[in-house]
């Protein structure tokens, strides 16, 4: 640690592998964050049981990747830390199913704290609560890992009825990678309140409605939808790419000094104040707990707006024209193709 920041940011040297070594981690699904953290933690050499549902098609694709799997509630009952990887919207009634075998002295631990937050699981006295929230998606959690660099993570404490939860939590950062990029002491709130703010607005929904916005500018406008997907999205990690690996100052630096002005000069006209407004709205509805209530009712009814989104979203042209031109890549057979729906294909 330094202090050269506003807030506690950890790194490898910060981490004792003591606070973990000899524990058994229960990983509560193989999802996108799943796999990561066991297929990461079996890598650091900790004891990893993946909790699935006998029915589970991921059930066989652990056991592939080497792991041992058992039922939720077995799985949770062997182990010293149970990590909390199962969708956000099942993890109550998971938890109901394996709160059992939390013993005094065991760790429940999270990717994200929703559901501690807004008080849809209320874990038993006794036990650790705590979180390692990776600032990524899991299927670069692991890719990272593996290619010896790092993810950042915010790491906090719930409950710490041990003593030593924030260092358990620290080694289990350490055990996935995080801790090679930096982990950042915050809240439960804090996570919750910047993680849905930050996928709402920038990461997932910013970014795809920009582009979008972009490429259909483009299109109506009469340009082909091939030259429109490589402008509007293809090119966007390649900016991106500069700009993780040097900020916006190597993205500029990069760029001709024709792009450098128009985007310095028409960039702000595009997403303007009005965009700041919404988002001071998006970020109220996150945390007035409005947005919370909507995503629970939602699933209650059985998802009807996210299965249309959804669609509507997968049936846009430039998920058409993208995926022929990503065939055609001279890298492609490299790539793995539909990785969402494979996560252990790593
Ligand atoms: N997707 C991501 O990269 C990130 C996710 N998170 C958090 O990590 C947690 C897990 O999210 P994802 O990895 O996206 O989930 P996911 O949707 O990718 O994976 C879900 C996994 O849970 C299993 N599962 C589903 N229902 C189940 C049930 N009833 N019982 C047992 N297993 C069940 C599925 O088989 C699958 O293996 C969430 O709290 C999420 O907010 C945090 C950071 C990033
Ligand atoms: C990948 C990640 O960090 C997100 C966007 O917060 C999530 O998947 O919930
Ligand atoms: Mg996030
Ligand atoms: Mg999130």
């Amino acid at each position: 640690m330094t202090d050269e920041f506003t807030v506690p940011v950890y790194y490898d040297d910060d981490a004792d592998s003591d606070a973990i070594a000899g524990k058994t981690v229960a990983v509560l699904g193989y999802g996108s964050q799943g796999h990561a953290h066991a297929q990461n933690l079996d890598d650091s050499g900790i004891d990893v049981i993946v909790g699935l549902r006998k029915d589970s098609d991921s059930w066989a694709q652990a056991e592939n990747d080497g792991l041992r799997v058992a039922t939720p509630d077995d799985a949770a009952a062997e182990a010293d830390i149970v990590s909390m990887l199962v969708p956000d919207t099942v993890q109550p009634a998971v938890f109901e199913a394996i709160s059992d075998g939390l013993e005094e002295g065991d760790t429940l631990q999270f990717a994200h704290g929703f559901n501690i937050h807004y008080n849809q699981i209320h874990p038993p006295e006794g036990v650790d609560v705590t979180m390692i929230a990776p600032k990524t998606p899991g299927h670069l959690l692991r890719r990272n890992y593996v290619e010896d660099t790092g993810t950042p993570a915010l790491l906090a404490v719930y409950q710490n009825e041990t003593g030593g939860a924030k260092a358990e939590a620290l080694a289990y950062a350490q055990a996935i990678g995080c801790t090679r990029a930096g982990v950042v002491e915050t809240t439960f709130r804090e996570e919750v309140e910047t993680d849905l703010f930050g996928e709402q607005a920038v990461l997932c929904g910013g970014i795809t409605s920009l582009i979008k916005k972009g490429y259909e500018t483009l299109v109506d406008a009469g340009y082909s939808p091939e030259m429109a997907y490589f402008e509007c999205l293809n090119e966007m990690k390649l900016i991106v790419d500069l700009m993780y690996e040097g900020g916006m100052a190597e993205m500029w630096n990069s760029v001709s000094d024709t792009a450098e002005y128009g985007g310095l000069a028409v960039g702000p006209e595009i997403v303007g104040e009005g965009v700041r407004e919404n988002m001071d709205e998006a970020l109220e509805a996150v945390q007035n707990g409005e947005f919370a209530r909507e995503w629970i009712a939602e699933n209650q009814a059985g998802r009807p707006s996210y299965t249309q989104l959804h669609a509507a979203d997968r049936n846009h042209d430039i998920e058409e024209v993208g995926s022929r031109l990503r065939a055609l890549f001279s890298w492609a057979d490299e790539e793995p193709t539909e990785e969402a729906e494979a996560p252990a294909d790593d």
